[in-house]
């Protein structure tokens, strides 16, 4: 059984059809996850019941031991850190990524009347520049690029130093050279002697960092194969998940796939 993550049976209805349709995943400490699938696959509502933000129509979630719907997700949620596009947009634009970072602590977008001492401060600046983002600490959130936006949201989601830290499409909308310092970045912190269990979603295998060590491929909100990297991330199971014949190819830790010339 996973100790940090286990799917039973898992399905999430939505308008009438399976948007998660039976799905049994179970992750480990110390593993690091990437949840591949093309567009509508599902990848989402995983990472959103991953973190007890969704809770399942039938079947079990346990996340860190505690079944959801059983224990107060409220509880849960400071010992997952996310980072979503969807999260970035709720930062009002004239916040300091100092406060960004700092307020991931509480699980609030907006600095109020919360209490930091000069540890959590610290911790905010160091998780900025482990980001490659230090020197933009007193910058507004409104004034930096999409690319740094990212980065300073999982910095934000590190600052309750979670157990389990779940990146949904966090190189979705870089250039090619925010794409590769942000995988730089995230094999880092893959690497990190104190690296939390990670979840990362994307559509491209291009997007899979170094560090990461197991692959769960969706389709349809149906698992069609997971488990280490190697085992799953194939030619063929790659066609099979996006409907169109690919040739996969590694270099190094990394990977591209171009659809096959016959
Ligand atoms: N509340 C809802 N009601 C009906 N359908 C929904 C609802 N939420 C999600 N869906 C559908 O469930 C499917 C899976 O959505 P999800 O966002 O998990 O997919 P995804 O793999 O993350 O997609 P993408 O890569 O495009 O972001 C999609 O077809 C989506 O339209």
């Amino acid at each position: 059984m996973g100790d940090v993550l286990e799917l039973q049976q898992v399905t999430v209805r939505r308008g009438g059809r399976n948007i998660v349709d039976h799905v049994d995943w179970s992750v480990s400490e110390g593993e690091r996850w990437v949840i591949l699938g093309p567009n509508g696959a599902g990848k989402t509502s995983l990472i959103q019941l991953a973190g007890a933000r969704l809770f399942p129509t039938t079947g079990n979630v346990t996340i860190l031991g505690e079944t959801v719907g059983k224990t107060n997700a409220s509880e849960l949620h400071p010992l997952i850190g996310l980072a979503s596009s969807a999260l970035d947009s709720r930062i009002p634009g004239s916040e300091r990524l100092h406060d960004v970072v700092r307020t991931g602590a509480y699980g609030v977008t907006v600095h109020w009347r919360e209490k930091y001492d000069e540890e959590d401060d610290m911790r905010a600046r160091g998780l900025l520049a482990t980001m490659g983002v230090g020197e933009l600490a007193d910058r507004t959130f409104a004034s930096i690029s999409s690319g740094e936006k990212k980065r300073v949201g999982i910095a934000r989601a590190l600052m309750p130093d979670p157990e389990i830290l779940l990146l949904d499409e966090p190189a979705a909308g870089l250039d090619l050279g925010g794409r590769e310092e942000l995988m730089g970045s995230l094999k880092t912190l893959a690497h990190g002697d104190f690296a939390p269990s990670m979840v990362l979603v994307t559509h491209h295998v291009e997007e899979i960092p170094a560090g990461f060590t197991h692959v769960l491929l969706i389709k349809d909100g149906t698992v069609l194969d997971s488990g280490a990297v190697d085992d799953v991330l194939t030619s063929e199971n790659l066609s099979d998940c996006f409907g169109i014949k690919l040739d996969l190819e590694k270099t190094g830790e990394r990977y591209t796939a171009r659809a096959h010339l016959s």
